[in-house]
């Protein structure tokens, strides 16, 4: 099992022993930032970052992330849960706690292309991206000896039209074993089915190639050659049974022109993917997202 690479991350994780984030989402009523921040300060604790939305003050949904440090936050946290509950019931919160020294366990799902995956591993290789990367599963041999390089699980499964079910039976079995919290599509170019999606609710990154909603699918690139467009973009979603619908976390784009032919189109496409992905993941790392619907909203 791939151990936490604590000596990249200490400047990350040094002096930051107290802090740690609450992420809410609730029916919009008065008092609810009035009750959530006296709570902390009854439990000696000094709010450092605050972010608020309501989707309409009149009966709407609202969302807060607070990131806080707490005296012993490590050792209260179950008992500090179990105090807030009673303020989370009376008003309907749904919410999570969580330490920021709690590093997520990530499997990244690739096909053959390595920039995206290489970003990571280079992000997380620098101490930048804060995950422990557990384990690469691929439906190609290709990348194996790119993901050992960098001390990295590689496995590989095999997917065809015909043992789609068996592999996806075990590649969710890999990813019970290693514990894994979040699921990064680094361009994976298979299909998830319901199964295997409904295994890892608002866990699963995709990164495609395009600016949605345009060029949903494969070939996004040829798509937009045809048609002429004069920006490329490339989009961060979490994964649903809807291919590339699901909700957003961030975009980009850059402009292209006549002169430019498909491959010119992914050579700076992926450039765009790989910051993209790179970024999507950053955030969810940090709970800044909150799916709302088919929407998120993100606090940067
Ligand atoms: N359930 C979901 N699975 C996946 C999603 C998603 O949104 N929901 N995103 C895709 C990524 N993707 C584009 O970004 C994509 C990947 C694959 C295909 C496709 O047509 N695949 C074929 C097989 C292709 C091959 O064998 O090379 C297929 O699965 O039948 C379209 C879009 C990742 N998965």
């Amino acid at each position: 099992m791939t151990t936490f690479r604590q000596h990249r991350w200490q400047s990350f994780l040094q002096g930051y022993e107290q802090r740690a984030r609450i992420l809410i989402s609730c029916p919009d009523r008065p008092g609810i930032v009035a009750a959530v921040t006296s709570f902390l300060y009854e439990q000696g604790a000094n709010i450092v970052e605050s972010s608020q939305y309501s989707t309409d003050p009149e009966g709407g949904t609202f969302f807060l992330r607070l990131e806080f440090d707490c005296p012993n936050i490590a050792e209260r946290k179950e008992e500090i849960e179990a105090a807030f509950a009673p303020i989370a019931a009376e008003f309907q919160m749904r919410w999570q706690l969580r330490l920021h020294n709690d590093i997520r366990r990530i499997a990244i799902l690739v096909s053959k292309a390595e920039h995206c995956l290489l970003e990571l591993l280079w992000q997380w290789q620098a101490g930048e991206l804060i995950a422990d990367i557990a384990l690469v599963i691929s439906n190609h041999p290709d990348l194996r000896e790119t993901v050992e390089s960098f001390g990295i699980p590689y496995v590989h499964i095999p997917v065809t039209k015909e043992t789609k079910a068996d592999a996806e039976a075990e590649q969710i079995r890999l990813l019970r074993e290693y514990q894994i919290d979040t699921i990064v599509l680094a361009r994976y170019m298979q299909i998830l089915s319901p199964a295997f999606v409904a295994e890892f609710p608002g866990r699963i990154i995709n990164i495609h190639h395009s600016f949605l909603p345009a060029f949903i699918g494969a070939r996004p690139y040829e798509r937009a050659y045809e048609r002429g467009v004069k920006l490329i973009g490339a989009t961060s979603h979490y994964v649903t049974d809807d291919l590339d619908e699901g909700p957003i976390i961030e975009q980009d784009v850059a402009r292209v022109d006549h002169r430019h032919h498909p491959d010119d189109l992914k050579r700076i496409g992926r450039l765009i993917e790989k910051t993209v992905l790179a970024r999507a993941l950053r955030w969810h790392l940090e709970d800044r997202v909150i799916i709302h619907g088919n929407k998120t909203i993100v606090f940067y």
